[in-house]
């Protein structure tokens, strides 16, 4: 046998598998690392984060991407090169953290890459009726696997574009394994760059699971925070907390098909953008306000997105917790507003209740995946309606030598 898949098959057998989960988001804020230990596999995982970091991205590193992040037009050359260079980038953090950690490449049996998401494109945003639907994640995993001497999985989206899917949200099958309970109906609500979450019935009620992407979480904050003041986003909500919201604006940014289009959809910063809130501007004739008056409403955009996208999906009849992960449940503004519009809602500490690091979240259900492309049997679980539930979205392979 060919000695990696002798050595694939060793790590599927074994009793507990090491894998660290990589998430690199929209915000462009850093490389989210959590190394994880599993046993198990499907309804029987059994998870523990042995370490998480966020290594923050240089700001150079992080003006190299912009220049391809969601541009329609780019440089080619430029593009080809990032593919390597941010797998390089990402190589070199892991091995100064895995080093940190007191790790070596030999005790970690595989990586979870998701890549840098440069370009999503779901037939909703291109609107081309020749194409299907398209995502494009760079920061390739073959060098990966040879910078780090680790086997790597990346690349997950395809798959789901693929079977039909828009390549996002993925989270739904990590979700339903790990959050789902067994009397309470749960939503787990990501706010990053762009907002999704997964509606998770009680008793895993597979006919009514799902997932979606909302709108924007903090993307349009966080470029216009670049825009007007130079800063990567609004620390605490400083500066929104200090403005008023504009009614009109808000309505004018409510105005869009998206929110109208019946979920599951995906979206990002290709659709919501500067470009976005400028004409929402114009529109409501807002374009004088303060700056502080528009982070207020665009922190009020984002919580009524999420609230109304829950109301109108989900019946907030019985119990419903609602556990928040991402950036956003940083920014009190903006979590404030949310618990004002959803008032039915039992909000959930995800650490407290769960012991699951919120920040961590994302890497950890790409680590997740990697352990079932790895060693899942998702035809032999026995789920509740397993037709209807989500499909694993598995992994490219990516060997060291
Ligand atoms: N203390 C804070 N106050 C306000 N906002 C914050 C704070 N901490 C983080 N954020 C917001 O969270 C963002 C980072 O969120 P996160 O890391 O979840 O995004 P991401 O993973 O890149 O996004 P996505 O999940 O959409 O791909 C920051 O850019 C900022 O807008
Ligand atoms: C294309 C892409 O990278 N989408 C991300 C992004 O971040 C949040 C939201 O937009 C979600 O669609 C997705 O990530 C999560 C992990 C997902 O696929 O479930």
């Amino acid at each position: 046998m060919n000695k990696n898949l002798e050595k694939l098959f060793k790590i599927a057998q074994k009793e507990e598998r090491i894998i660290l989960g990589l998430m690199s988001g929209t915000s462009l804020d850093g490389l989210d690392m959590a190394l994880c230990k599993f046993k198990g596999a499907g309804l029987s995982t059994s998870v523990e984060i042995l370490h998480f970091e966020t290594c923050p991205y240089e700001n150079s590193f992080k003006e190299a991407i912009k220049q391809v992040f969601s541009k329609k037009t780019v440089d080619l050359e430029l593009l080809c090169l990032l593919n390597a260079q941010i797998a390089k980038q990402h190589a070199e953090i892991i091995n100064q953290t895995l080093k940190k950690w007191g790790y070596t490449s030999n005790d970690v049996d595989a990586i979870a890459s998701h890549g840098q998401t440069v370009y999503h494109a779901p037939k909703i945003k291109h609107q081309l009726n020749n194409y299907p639907d398209a995502t494009l994640q760079i920061g390739d995993g073959d060098h990966i696997a040879h910078l780090t001497g680790i086997i790597t999985l990346s690349d997950f989206r395809q798959k789901s574009i693929a079977a039909g899917g828009e390549g996002a949200p993925l989270a739904v099958y990590g979700d339903y394994l790990l959050f789902a309970h067994q009397e309470i109906d749960r939503i787990l609500l990501n706010i990053g760059g762009i907002a999704n979450f997964t509606y998770l019935p009680a008793k895993r009620k597979a006919e009514n699971i799902f997932s979606t992407d909302v709108g924007p979480g903090n993307t349009i904050l966080d470029h216009f925070m670049m825009q007007k003041f130079n800063l990567y986003f609004d620390e605490d909500a400083k500066y929104a907390k200090k403005g008023s919201l504009n009614h009109d604006l808000l309505e004018a940014l409510l105005a869009d098909n998206f929110f109208t289009k019946p979920v599951p959809k995906s979206t990002g910063p290709e659709h919501f953008n500067l470009a976005y809130l400028n004409d929402a501007q114009q529109k409501s004739n807002t374009s004088h306000l303060k700056e502080e008056d528009v982070l207020a409403t665009l922190c009020e955009f984002t919580a009524l997105g999420i609230a109304k996208a829950i109301q109108e999906n989900i019946s907030v009849s019985g119990e419903i917790e609602i556990l928040i992960s991402g950036g956003g449940m940083h920014n009190p503004l903006l979590v404030e507003r949310l618990i004002h519009h959803l008032p039915g809602l039992t909000f959930i500490n995800m650490q407290e209740v769960l012991g699951i690091n919120p920040d961590a979240k994302e890497a950890l259900l790409f680590a997740l995946l990697a352990n079932e492309t790895l060693c899942g049997q998702p035809d032999g679980y026995n789920f509740q309606n397993q037709e209807k539930l989500p499909k694993i979205s598995m992994g490219k392979l990516s060997f060291p030598e």
